[in-house]
C-alpha cells in the first residue's frame, strides 16, 4: 500500500540535515545572544534563520500545513494544534550549549502525530520514528533499556529556564528525592529532546522536566514510544504534550516510581493566552559570545 508520509518524512530529515549545516557553520563565528522568558533563556538569530529555513522549505512542498515553532510563538503566533497537519519545530533544542560551543545541539521537527526527528548536528545522529513503525538513529533500529529497578538506572533531567527560588526550591527537591531513591547517577545533556532520544536508544532509564515546551518534547516522544517507551504526566496517566510537563521512561515501573517521586507543579500551558505563558519579559538586552 502506498505511503503517503515516507516522502514527507524524508523531507524533514532533508531540513535537518541542512539546519544541522547552518548550526555548525554558526559555531564556527560570533553569535549574538538575546533573552526570552527569563535572564538565561536564550535565543540567538541563528535560531530565528533555522526556524525560517524549515518553515520556508515545508511551505514550499505542503502550503496548507501548519506549524508551531518555537521562535514564532515567542513572536507572538499562536501555539495551538488543529485538525489539520501540524509541524512542530524547535529549530535549535539546547541553545545554551550553542551559546558556549558546549556540545549537544539537535533540530527537531514533528509532523503531528505521524513522524518525529531529531538531529543532533554535532554528532551526526539523525534519530527518526514513524508512527507504528519504529525508531532509529542513523538507520539503526532503537530500544530502550530493559532495566526495570529504578535503583540501578540513570535518570536525566534538565533545569530548565526559569530562576524563580520557589520553582528552583522545587526542582531541587526533586533531584533530592531521585537521587536518594536511589539511582545510580543523575545526567543532563541540556537539550530536552537529546535526553529523550537517551531514553529511546537505552543509554539512560528516564527523561522528566516540568517546564519544557511542546517543541522541545513533541519529535522526541513519538521516539521514545517507537523505541519501547513510556511517557507519562508527573502526576501520573496521559502525557499532555501542551502541559509543559513530561516523564519518558523505559517502562511504566520506571515512570510511577518517578511519578511517586517528583514534586509536581504546574507552569503556564503552552496553548494558554500569550499573556497568561509569558514568565519575565524584561530581558531584552542583546550581547555578542
Ligand atoms: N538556561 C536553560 N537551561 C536549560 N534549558 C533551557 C534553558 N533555557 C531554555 N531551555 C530550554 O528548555 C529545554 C528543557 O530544559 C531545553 O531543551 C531548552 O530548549 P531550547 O534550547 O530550545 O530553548
Ligand atoms: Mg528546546
Ligand atoms: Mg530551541
Amino acid at each position: 500500500m502506498a505511503d503517503p508520509w515516507e516522502s514527507t518524512m524524508d523531507h524533514a530529515v532533508a531540513i535537518a540535515r541542512k539546519a544541522g549545516e547552518v548550526v555548525r557553520d554558526a559555531l564556527r563565528g560570533d553569535r549574538m545572544v538575546t533573552t526570552k522568558s527569563s535572564a538565561v533563556d536564550l535565543v540567538t538569530q541563528t535560531d530565528q534563520k533555522v526556524e525560517q529555513l524549515i518553515i520556508q522549505s515545508v511551505k514550499e512542498k505542503f502550503p496548507t500545513h501548519r506549524f508551531i515553532g518555537e521562535e514564532s510563538v515567542a513572536a507572538g503566533e499562536s501555539c495551538i494544534l488543529s485538525d489539520s497537519p501540524t509541524w512542530i519545530i524547535d529549530p535549535i533544542d539546547g541553545t545554551t550549549n550553542f551559546v558556549h560551543t558546549h556540545l549537544t545541539v539537535t533540530s527537531t521537527l514533528d509532523l503531528q502525530v505521524e513522524f518525529g526527528v531529531v538531529y543532533s548536528c554535532i554528532e551526526d545522529k539523525m534519530f527518526t520514528a514513524r508512527r507504528g513503525r519504529g525508531a532509529f538513529c542513523n538507520g539503526e533500529p532503537l530500544q530502550v533499556s530493559q532495566q526495570k529497578a529504578v535503583e540501578q538506572a540513570i535518570v536525566a533531567t534538565e533545569f530548565g529556564s526559569d530562576r524563580d527560588p520557589e520553582v528552583v526550591d522545587k526542582i531541587f527537591q526533586s533531584l533530592r528525592n531521585v537521587l536518594c531513591l536511589p539511582v545510580h547517577g543523575v545526567r543532563g545533556a541540556g537539550s530536552a529532546a537529546m535526553n529523550m532520544c537517551l531514553v529511546a536508544s537505552g543509554c539512560v532509564e528516564a527523561y522528566y522536566e516540568i517546564g519544557v515546551h511542546v517543541w522541545d518534547v513533541a519529535a522526541a516522544s513519538l521516539i521514545v514510544s517507537e523505541a519501547g517507551g513510556v511517557l507519562m504526566d508527573v502526576e501520573g496517566g496521559e502525557v499532555d504534550l501542551m502541559s509543559r510537563r513530561i516523564i519518558a521512561a523505559n517502562s511504566k515501573t520506571v515512570a510511577e516510581r518517578l511519578v511517586k517521586t517528583i514534586v509536581a507543579f504546574s507552569p503556564p500551558r503552552d496553548d494558554a493566552a500569550p499573556s497568561d505563558r509569558c514568565e519575565d519579559s524584561t530581558h531584552l538586552s542583546a550581547r555578542k559570545v
